[in-house]
C-alpha cells in the first residue's frame, strides 16, 4: 500500500484538464457494443474503472480498440446478440461496470460469472438482482447477492415498470439496459431524478426514450425495447466529479487562480458546484457550449473565504459522489455546514460517510456524523497531521490529499493506488498547478 503526503503549497495557478467522465465513458463502451457498426469514442476516461468495461465488452463479444489517448473504437454485436463470455468479468473497484453489465448480461441468454475487488465484493447488489430477477434473470450468488456472482440471462426477458426504493442511477441504468432485449416497454419511475446519461446515450444511438417528470417530483423513463441501435460518435466532456478536486483545492488554496477546461455540466451532476457557490465560492464558468449531447464550459477558480451552509438532502443525487469533497471544503470555510439524506454514502467504494469522518477526525477537524447526516464545524483552517485511511476508495484518497494542500500540518494517505480508478494522472495534474506532494517512507 504505497502512502502519499501533501503538504501545503503556495497558490496554485495554470490550466488543466482532467480526464473523461466515468459515466458516460462506461455507458459509451456498452452502448457501442450493442450498436451495429463502428463507434468512434474520443476523449475515454482510461481509468481502471472503465478499462474493466472495455474488457467486459470484449469477452461479452464487442471488438474494442484503443486508437490513441482517449480515442476508442467499438464494433458492436447487435441488441440480443452478445456471446456468452468464456471467463470471469472482473470489474475490479468498479460498482457502475458491474450493475450495469449485470443488467445488460439479464437481458440476454447467456450466463456470466461477475467478480471484484475486495471493496466491490462487499457492496450490495440485491438492488439490481431483484428487479432484474422480474425481468426474468436468474442469480447464484452469495447471502445479499454480493459477488462474486452468476448471472443467469433470461431467455425471453420481460419488460417491466419498477419504481426505484433508492435514488440510483445504476440500478436504473442496469434495468433500461435489460429492457433493451424485452419486446415492448420497460418503465422505470425514480423518486428523484439522478444522472441520465444512459437516457441521452440511449437516444443518441437511435432508441426510443420517453422521460416524462410527474406531480410528484419523480420521473417516469419508458424504453422502447428491441430497438436496431445504430453506432453513433461519442465526445466524452471532462468529468465534473473529478473536477471537483482541483477546484476545491484552488478555493482553499491562499492566492490560487486556475482554470478546468472542458469540464461537464450536465444539470443531474452540478449539485456540488451550487453548493461551493452559495458557500461563496469564487468560480466563473466561461466559454458555455455544448459538446457531444451534454452542456460544457471551462471553470475559472480563485481562492474564496468560505462559510459553512446547509446541502438539503434532495441535493445528493446530483453530488453522490462529492460529499467527501464537500466536506473537506466545509472545514475550510467558516461556520457549520449541515449535509443530510447520506445513506448511500454508506455503500460507495467504501462506507464514505465513516471514512470521513475518521479523516475528518485524524486532521482535527470538529464534526459529527449520523446515521445519513454529517455536520462540519469549519474553523476556517485545518490543523492536519493526520494519516487517512482510504480502504480502497479513490475519492477518500483524493479528498484528503487536497485536504494537505492547505492544512497547517501535512495530511497522509495510507494508499493512493485506487486513484486510478477514476483519475489517473491526478498527482501528475495536481502538481503541474503547484501542489506539492511526497512519497512517505
Ligand atoms: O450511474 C453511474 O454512472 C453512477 C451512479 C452513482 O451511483 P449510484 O447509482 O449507486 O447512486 C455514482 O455514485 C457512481 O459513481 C456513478
Ligand atoms: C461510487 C463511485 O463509483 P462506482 O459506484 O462506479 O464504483 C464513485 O466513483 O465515486
Amino acid at each position: 500500500m504505497p502512502a502519499l503526503t501533501a503538504q501545503s503549497c503556495p497558490a496554485l495557478a495554470g490550466t488543466v484538464t482532467v480526464p473523461g467522465d466515468k459515466s458516460i465513458s462506461h455507458r459509451a463502451l456498452i452502448l457501442g457494443g450493442l450498436a451495429i457498426g463502428r463507434t468512434e469514442v474520443t476523449g475515454l476516461l482510461e481509468g481502471d474503472d472503465v478499462l474493466r468495461t472495455a474488457e467486459a465488452m470484449r469477452r461479452l463479444g464487442a471488438t474494442v480498440t484503443r486508437v490513441g489517448p482517449g480515442h476508442w473504437q467499438v464494433d458492436g454485436v447487435g441488441v440480443g446478440a452478445l456471446s456468452e463470455p468464456g471467463d470471469i468479468l472482473d470489474l475490479g473497484n468498479s460498482g457502475t461496470g458491474a450493475r450495469l453489465l449485470m443488467g445488460l448480461v439479464a437481458g440476454h441468454p447467456i450466463t456470466a460469472v461477475f467478480t471484484g475487488d475486495a471493496s466491490l465484493n462487499k457492496r450490495p447488489m440485491a438492488r439490481v438482482t431483484e428487479p432484474l430477477s422480474r425481468m426474468g434473470a436468474g442469480f447464484v450468488g452469495r447471502a445479499g447477492n454480493r459477488l462474486p456472482l452468476a448471472v443467469v440471462g433470461a431467455r425471453a426477458p420481460m419488460p417491466i415498470e419498477y419504481r426505484l426504493p433508492v435514488a440510483s442511477a445504476q440500478v436504473k441504468s442496469a434495468i433500461l439496459l435489460a429492457g433493451l432485449n424485452a419486446p415492448g416497454e420497460t418503465i422505470v419511475i425514480e423518486p428523484e431524478p439522478t444522472r441520465d446519461h444512459s437516457e441521452r446515450l440511449l437516444g443518441h444511438f437511435g432508441a426510443v426514450v420517453k422521460i416524462v417528470d410527474l406531480a410528484d417530483g419523480s420521473r417516469r423513463v419508458t424504453l422502447r425495447g428491441q430497438p436496431e441501435l445504430i453506432a453513433a460518435p461519442v465526445v466524452v466532456p471532462g468529468d465534473p466529479s473529478s473536477a471537483a478536486f482541483p477546484l476545491v483545492a484552488g478555493l482553499i488554496v491562499p492566492g490560487s487562480d486556475i482554470t478546468i477546461t472542458n469540464v461537464g455540466l450536465n444539470p443531474l451532476r452540478i449539485g456540488l458546484f451550487d453548493t461551493l457557490i452559495e458557500m461563496g465560492a469564487q468560480i466563473e464558468f466561461l466559454n458555455k457550449r455544448n459538446a457531444g449531447g451534454e452542456p460544457v464550459a471551462d471553470l475559472r477558480v480563485r481562492h474564496s473565504v468560505l462559510k459553512g451552509v446547509d446541502v438539503p438532502a434532495s441535493r445528493a443525487p446530483s453530488m453522490i459522489d462529492e460529499y467527501p469533497i464537500l466536506s473537506v471544503a466545509a472545514a475550510f470555510a467558516t461556520g457549520t455546514t449541515r449535509m443530510n439524506g447520506l445513506a448511500e454514502l454508506r455503500v460507495k467504494e467504501s462506507d464514505r460517510l465513516a471514512a470521513i469522518a475518521a479523516g475528518l477526525a485524524a486532521n482535527g477537524v470538529a464534526h459529527e456524523a449520523g446515521a445519513d447526516t454529517l455536520v462540519v464545524a469549519g474553523k476556517g483552517t485545518v490543523a492536519g497531521g493526520g494519516t487517512v485511511a482510504t480502504h480502497l476508495d479513490h475519492r477518500i484518497a483524493m479528498s484528503f490529499l487536497v485536504m494537505g494542500l492547505a492544512a497547517a500540518r501535512p495530511v497522509t494517505v495510507d494508499d493512493d493506488h485506487m486513484i486510478d480508478t477514476s483519475f489517473p494522472g491526478f498527482a501528475a495534474l495536481m502538481t503541474a498547478l503547484g501542489a506539492g506532494f511526497s512519497r512517505a517512507g
